[in-house]
């Protein structure tokens, strides 16, 4: 449950009067989600989604998500519109916190993540990446390589006791992905969070119909943000790694923004980068969110695995390229 700031029926109505989008008929909180408060908002024009950001989300980045999600609706890409008032300005204040009201999307995402999924899945990302190279702002990726470290740090007397050997398996990553990580690939605005819940498809549909949660995006490696997906939709339940997923997912990603030869064979550092990323923030999350928490934490275990299944690849073939 994600409701973290309560907003009553007069406070509601007196920040929806600020937009011309109508009168509210009904307005209510949307249990998934962790990060900020969402709130379902129909009004007799549409359905729109209220947003009060909460404390993960630093208040100087907003201009940029919104930003970002303007510029990215403006190129076709279906992702929430950041609505903006009539006095033109999207992000305002509402219950003490920074919020916005963005456009509804229909759509589900996948409950049962499908080959076919990783198709539309390639094609959305690469469109996504295509779409912003010429966005304007810039935001550098907090939870990039030189983040992971300070992060590591503030947990790692625990770590042995969520696994053990889990303290040195981080350090001795660390230590080889400082060192080896490709920082002159291609670089642009990447999604950075896009897993299976910020994905929706429309029922019996292979491509993507909307895009969200753009509280993560920044400027990276375009192939990071491959990885990551290579990572939340390729694994079965069991940890094994689907090939066909990976391999759809490359293919239709490559169809519409070639892969360069450094990016391929770079593939499988950045899915250790990749693992190791969520491996933290999980980690982090399983040690200092409070038992009493309205949301529960997600297991740091699934991205050990994921780190030692690519600590064992050594070139972007087992991920299905060169394959029929
Ligand atoms: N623009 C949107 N259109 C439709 N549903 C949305 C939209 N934005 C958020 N949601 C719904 O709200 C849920 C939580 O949103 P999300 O941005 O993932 O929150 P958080 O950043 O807190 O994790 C989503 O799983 C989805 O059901
Ligand atoms: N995708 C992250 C957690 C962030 O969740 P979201 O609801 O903001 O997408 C993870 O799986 O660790």
């Amino acid at each position: 449950m994600a409701v973290y700031t309560d907003v009553s029926d007069e406070d509601i109505a007196r920040f929806v009067a600020e937009y011309d989008i109508g009168n509210v008929i009904s307005f209510k909180g949307i249990a998934e989600g962790v990060e900020n408060t969402n709130f379902l908002l129909q009004t007799d024009q549409a359905s729109f989604i209220l947003t009060l950001y909460e404390k993960r989300v630093n208040p100087d980045d907003l201009p940029f998500y919104l930003g970002l999600m303007d510029h990215l609706s403006a190129k076709g890409l279906n992702c929430p519109t950041p609505i903006h008032g009539r006095d033109g300005v999207a992000l305002r204040r509402l219950c003490g916190r920074p919020a916005a009201i963005t456009s509804f999307l229909n759509g589900m995402s996948p409950r049962r993540i499908m080959p076919h999924h990783c198709t539309g899945l390639g094609a959305a990302l690469a469109q996504l990446h295509t779409a912003g190279q010429d966005f304007e702002m810039y935001l550098g990726n907090a939870l990039s390589v030189k983040g992971w470290r300070p992060l590591f740090e503030s947990c790692r007397a625990d770590a042995n006791g969520v696994q053990p050997g889990l303290e040195k398996l981080i350090e001795d990553e660390l230590v080889f992905l400082e060192a080896n990580w490709p920082h002159q690939l291609p670089a642009g605005v990447i999604h950075a969070d896009l897993f299976p819940d910020n994905v929706f498809f429309f029922p019996g549909k292979d491509d993507v119909s909307g895009l969200i949660d753009f509280y993560f995006a920044c400027n990276d490696l375009l192939a990071y943000d491959i990885a990551i997906c290579m990572n939340a939709w390729c694994f079965e339940p069991d940890n094994s790694f689907n090939v066909t997923k990976a391999r759809n997912l490359l293919s239709s990603y490559g169809k519409v923004r070639a892969l360069s030869d450094d990016e391929l064979a770079a593939l499988p550092i950045l899915a250790r980068g990749a693992s190791l990323r969520f491996l933290l923030t999980r980690l982090y999350d399983w040690i200092n969110t409070p038992k009493d928490a309205l949301v529960t934490p997600k297991n740091p275990r699934e991205y050990i695995n994921k780190l030692r299944f690519h600590q064992r690849i050594d070139s972007a073939g087992a991920y299905g390229l060169g394959e029929e």
